[in-house]
């Protein structure tokens, strides 16, 4: 790939735990991790519990650093990007987000207000988002307080699309909708390619990702086993592989 939107190469993270002397190594959590994504690029990342998900978008958005191997954006060795600058570039939205006891509208305009964009763009841009996400009038005055869960998740998400970074990372972004808003926003997600946004969407509901990305990450024991485009993907034998390797696994945990 000529100029990857983002490239890992030889990525190790091993458990830093406090019991551990300085000269030990804790247990790997991701091993060897390799791959350039480009620009317009939906990846789904799969994987059973504890195969290292969320560990990778932590990597991503450098909430951890690797403890071996580089990770680049747009060919700049991140260690190299000053931190406040990467974070305006990579957006972490995690599974359970705080509103900081604003409204809605607040908290959807104010990380534009942050990065000082004028008003009136701002007001556009969060009324677009509003409208691609169909959400309603009536939340817009609301605290988190006052949102359900599902709610409280949809509108974590569109705060991070009204800042349109260059990588967006959903941990889990579907796990409180109902399958109806799920499935829309996996169509506004796919939009944002219009956007220039790259997305990495950790997704347990395989329907979700196969209707939505364009490639696919598969983690087994922090290990990647496959990163193929969707389209190249045998869904049916995936999902009867992933269910058979839970069951499995359940089984070993009793
Ligand atoms: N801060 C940490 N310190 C030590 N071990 C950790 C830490 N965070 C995660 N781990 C371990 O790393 C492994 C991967 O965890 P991770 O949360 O990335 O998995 P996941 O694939 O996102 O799982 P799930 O689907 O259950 O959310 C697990 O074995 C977990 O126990």
């Amino acid at each position: 790939m000529d100029n990857p939107k983002l490239k890992l190469e030889q990525v190790n993270l091993f458990a830093k735990l406090k019991t551990l002397k300085s000269n030990q190594q804790g247990y790997p959590i991701l091993q060897d991790i390799s791959f350039e994504v480009s620009k317009d690029e939906f990846l789904a990342i799969i994987g059973l519990t504890g195969a290292g998900k969320t560990s990778l978008l932590r990597l991503i958005n450098r909430l951890d650093e690797p403890s071996s191997g580089k990770i680049y954006l747009e060919n700049q060795e991140y260690r190299q990007i000053p931190i406040l600058e990467l974070r305006a570039n990579v957006t972490l939205v995690p599974q359970e987000t705080k509103l900081l006891g604003m409204t809605v509208t607040e908290a959807l305009a104010y990380p534009l207000v942050l990065r000082g964009l004028a008003k009136q763009t701002i007001q556009q841009r969060v009324s677009y988002w509003i409208e691609q996400l169909h959400i309603p009038n009536d939340w817009l005055g609301k605290t988190e307080v006052q949102l359900s869960a599902g709610q409280r998740q949809l509108i974590a998400i569109a705060r991070a699309l009204v800042i349109q970074p260059k990588i967006l990372l959903l941990d889990e972004p579907t796990s409180s909708l109902d399958i109806g808003t799920a499935e829309r926003l996996m169509q506004v997600l796919k939009l944002t390619q219009n956007h220039q946004t790259t997305i990495f969407m950790v997704n347990h509901q395989l329907e979700l990702a196969q209707m939505s990305c364009t490639r696919l990450l598969h983690l087994q024991q922090g290990r990647l086993l496959a990163n193929q485009k969707a389209v190249e993907v045998d869904w049916v034998n995936l999902r009867s592989c992933l269910t058979q390797a839970q069951t499995q696994l359940d089984e070993e945990w009793g």
